[in-house]
């Protein structure tokens, strides 16, 4: 099948960028000119699609736990908004966050559940979310995370062992029980008809803050930045095809080496803008106490890309939780004093003077 129900086709004559396309189930069997592929893809654009991932109906549940969260009243939800102090668990009114330096608003509304909350339920570790989450958190919310996990823990193997890292060397980085920024996020955007602009951002120009993200969308809207060009192209999306792209966390443990890549979300194109977008992705981040810098103690490759960068490249100094609280913190307008406030919520795609 080739296109979503219900919903129309994404236009013939609009342009798109073609990813690869992993396997996902040769990925598991390791086979290597499919890992060869996955490589190409995560060192040059930082992007693929990703086939038999196994997620498809755990994802249809949560887009309904999202509907019926969207649903509550605002003041219900705001109830349980994320704040300003740098953590995105709980809900994220539209019109939070900045879309860029002259702090135009965003459109989107979030729910963003934490992997730890979710695996700890019944039990809280970092906060509460409204009855809609709650009433779904065994049913739906455990088992899409879950089975998130086991996808992305996968792919971060594969490729730890082509970085040459020693066998768990990316997995003490995305130490299961220490508590990280890794969420679900499921996103809503209002119907765009015709005539707005493509340029105004529902989600403006971003890098990934953690490590890898796994995106499931059915409208258009999601575009990259292809390195080498200035012409945003958006990413179709595929049934059966989920999205994944590496985060800033990446990049700098690789030294460089895989890329976290710039993307946005602009209004669906043409008679799809007439719809609610809504998208799914889930975060692997990595532990909070993890400084992020290069692992070039642990793999020859990494300390070879680092020594071609100047000095310091990548040594951010900060933890996952401070890189993380930054990036979130700074992008809320309630936090924004001029056009430093958005310098100050940038990742890899800005020089290291910049963090
Ligand atoms: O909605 C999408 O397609 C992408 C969302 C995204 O980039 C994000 O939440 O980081
Ligand atoms: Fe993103």
């Amino acid at each position: 099948m080739s296109e979503f129900p219900g919903l129309p086709p994404f236009p013939d004559d609009v342009p798109t960028h073609p990813l690869l396309i992993v396997d996902y189930e040769l990925i598991k069997q390791r086979d290597q000119s499919e890992i060869d592929k996955l490589w190409k893809a995560a060192t040059e654009l930082g992007f693929w699609y990703l086939k038999n991932h196994g997620v498809d109906e755990e994802v249809d549940q949560m887009f309904e736990m999202g509907a019926e969260t969207m649903r509550l009243p605002l003041e219900d939800k705001m109830k349980y908004e994320q704040g300003d102090a740098g953590s995105s668990f709980g809900y994220k009114a539209a019109g939070a966050n900045a879309t860029d330096e002259y702090g135009s608003l965003d459109t989107v509304e979030f729910i963003n559940v934490a992997k730890d909350d979710a695996l700890a339920w019944p039990n809280k570790v970092h906060r509460d979310y409204p009855s809609t989450v709650n009433a779904r958190m065994e049913s739906t919310i455990k088992p899409f995370v879950q089975k998130s996990l086991e996808v992305n823990y996968t792919i971060l193997e594969v490729l730890g062992e082509r970085l040459g890292l020693p066998k768990g060397a990316l997995e003490r980085q995305h130490l299961m029980n220490e508590p990280s920024g890794s969420e679900a996020r499921c996103i809503k955007n209002p119907p765009r008809p015709g005539g707005i602009s493509e340029e105004k951002a529902a989600i403006g120009a971003h890098t990934d803050f953690g490590s890898l993200s796994f995106l499931h969308n059915r409208l258009g809207g999601l575009q990259v930045l292809v390195p080498g060009t200035t012409q945003w192209q958006y990413i179709k999306p595929i049934p059966g095809h989920a999205v994944c792209n590496l985060g800033d966390a990446m990049a700098i443990f690789s030294g460089g080496i895989l890329r976290s890549n710039l993307h946005r979300v602009v209004p669906p194109p043409k008679e799809q803008g007439n719809y609610e977008r809504w998208s799914l992705v889930f975060f692997t981040r990595p532990g909070n106490s993890v400084i992020l810098r290069p692992l070039v103690e642990e793999s020859p490759l990494i300390a070879e890309a680092v020594s071609k960068q100047p000095p310091g490249k990548y040594e951010t100094g900060q933890t996952s939780k401070d890189w993380f609280a930054r990036r979130i913190k700074y992008q809320r307008v309630r936090n924004r004093t001029g056009p430093e406030t958005w310098r100050a919520s940038r990742g890899t795609e800005h020089q290291p003077s910049a963090y």
